[in-house]
């Protein structure tokens, strides 16, 4: 490399990255970035190339919840910055950390609104959507640039931090690479403990409690908490809910799993230990019927501002989930706090009713000569008991929502979805990067409109070789394929139903398989899985199927069209 060229703004951002560790860059290159992604690569980076910017994003995003740094992405200006700006967005919500470094035009010429080949305010613009956006505009700020970068990242509630490169700092220059102060950080995300007042008041709280329940959210998964949390729970009993990305941080065949008894644990429960789960609109913003009105709660959250940010919490425990879980866990065990019998046998008694239902509804489906729902996700069960170092990603609706309560997860940070917002086409950005990052096979659960989001990412499958398959139950619509108001019209959910979306796959050299029954699809799963090929699976259920928003129809405004 030109002696030069070491001392430019890029080649000190690469040194920069790679002095914390971070090797992997996720991105769609075009001016003024694709010689900085060459260099990159030169250096020693992986760059992956996609074919759209919030795929890329995702897949930063993922990679920063599965290792606990920040993931890197790279977009060109203005259209690529603001592709890229949803999933950036998407990440600082669901507290993932990624940098997401954007080409961007000079500050001169943006703010006296000259016109610039795709020129924005990209800095200004980022600000409301992430957790914090910085710009750096000359190379001998550039070791500060990424230090605070990471550490905005990954410290405290983490999340997606915005980088603005603009194409001058490209190609700046310093005298000596001294110049750019270009250091590892320290400690960037510090431990946070709780005062010992708040864990007596937690303790307290469950020492009286009949019905205690612990609630589960990502923030549990992604803090690395599942050694303590399996603690707590062998040694108390007292069961446990996990959301759906903290499936795994305690075996959901676990006997303390009240998953089965959602509503009966978490409507009769009388303490609920929140560990790192926020009480939005998944929990129903902690209001009744979902919780008691005299419920009391303990929340394990490094972010003090979202205590009573939908009701009272009665023990408030600052911290990150791990150093408080290790402060927690021995004050609950020294207190001897087991959880009722009487309310265990009650949540047991529910979970039986509730999961031999299921059981039957999965018998009737698998029976059937035709595929449903349960016929079609069953298979990836079996699969996942039998190897659950693999890793799930799924989205849709109806798609998204059975397979969250039909597929067991044994280990944390396996399961990948749409997350807090709920956002469509994240899912092969997940699993590129989680294939990437873990090196195990991946099996992505999409719905059929769900895959139309970013279904060209599947090029970058095939491209880079990656053990995924992906599996698309195909009702031919958006939540379903047959409902339409004006009988000239297809109607606003319908899509292609007789579809080959496989075709997709085998067009970038990966397998593809139509499947129309249980057998079929257990078979076509085993062959995908032992291949280690990127695959698709069409999995052809009735356009009847699917209910309309699947499990939140509730948050559908209605409007009687009957009358029209
Ligand atoms: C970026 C974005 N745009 C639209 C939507 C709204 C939506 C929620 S779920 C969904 C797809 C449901 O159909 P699918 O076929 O995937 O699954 P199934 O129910 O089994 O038929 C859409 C479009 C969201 N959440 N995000
Ligand atoms: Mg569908």
């Amino acid at each position: 490399m030109a002696d030069n060229t070491s001392l430019t703004g890029a080649s000190l951002l690469v040194d920069a990255l790679q002095a914390n560790g971070l090797n992997n860059m996720y991105g769609v290159v075009g001016i003024p970035v694709t010689d900085f992604a060459r260099l990159a690569e030169l250096k020693g980076m992986k760059f992956y190339g996609f074919r759209r910017e919030d795929s890329a994003v995702n897949a930063a995003a993922a990679a920063g919840f599965l290792t606990g740094k920040p993931g890197v992405a790279l977009t060109v200006s203005a259209p690529g910055f603001l592709n890229g700006l949803t999933a950036l967005a998407q990440a600082t919500k669901n507290c993932f950390p990624l940098i997401m470094i954007s080409g961007s035009s000079d500050r001169h010429v943006i703010d006296l609104d000259r016109g610039d080949y795709e020129g924005i305010d990209q800095y200004n613009v980022a600000k409301p959507f992430c957790k914090a956006a910085y710009r750096v505009d000359r190379a001998q700020d550039m070791g500060l640039a990424v230090a605070r970068a990471v550490r905005t990242a990954v410290s405290g509630r983490p999340g997606g931090v915005y980088l603005d490169l603009p194409a001058a700092t490209v190609t700046d220059t310093v005298a000596q690479k001294s110049d750019a102060n270009i250091y590892k950080v320290v400690d960037a995300a510090p431990k946070q403990l709780p005062s010992d007042d708040a864990i007596d008041r937690a303790v307290e709280l469950l020492k009286n409690a009949k019905h205690p329940v612990i609630l589960l959210g990502k923030g549990a998964a992604y803090g690395r908490g599942e050694d303590e949390i399996r603690e707590l729970v062998d040694k108390t009993k007292i069961p446990f809910l996990p959301m759906s990305m903290a499936k795994g941080v305690v075996p959901d065949d676990s006997p303390s799993s009240a998953a089965s008894a959602r509503s009966l644990s978490l409507g009769q429960a009388d303490v609920v230990l929140l560990i790192g789960a926020r009480l939005n609109w998944m929990l129903s913003n902690g209001e009744a019927p979902l919780f008691r009105e005299d419920a009391k709660f303990i929340q394990v959250e490094i972010d003090a501002t979202e205590f009573d940010s939908n009701r009272k919490i009665d023990a408030p425990l600052q911290g990150d989930i791990k150093s408080v879980l290790q402060k927690l866990v021995p004050a609950i065990e020294e207190a001897g706090i087991k959880a009722p019998q009487d309310w265990l046998d009650l949540i047991a008694q529910d979970s039986k009713k509730n999961n031999d239902k299921f059981s039957a509804r999965i018998s009737a489906s698998e029976a059937k000569p035709t595929l449903g729902y349960y016929s079609a996700i069953e298979p990836i069960n079996d699969l996942m008991q039998k190897h659950p170092d693999t890793y799930i990603v799924s989205e849709g609706a109806n798609t998204l929502d059975i397979g969250r309560n039909l597929i067991g997860m044994q280990k944390p940070r396996h399961r990948l979805d749409t997350g807090t917002w709920g956002v469509m086409g994240v899912g092969l950005g997940y699993a590129i990067a989680t294939a990437v990052e873990t090196g195990k096979p991946v099996i992505a659960l999409e719905g059929d409109s769900a895959f139309g989001f970013d279904g060209m990412e599947m090029e970058t499958i095939c491209r880079y070789h990656l053990p995924v398959t992906v599996v698309i139950v195909n009702n031919g619509g958006i939540y379903n394929g047959d409902v339409n108001v004006v009988p000239d019209q297809l109607g606003p959910t319908v899509l292609s139903h007789d579809a080959h979306y496989g075709d997709i796959s085998k067009a970038f050299g990966g397998d593809s398989y139509r499947v129309n029954n249980y057998a079929e699809m257990k078979d076509a799963l085993e062959k995908a899985y032992k291949s280690g090929n990127p695959t698709i699976i069409d999995a052809q259920i009735p356009a009847s199927m699917g209910k309309e928003s699947g499990h939140i129809g509730n948050l559908n405004p209605k409007l009687d069209l009957s009358a029209l």
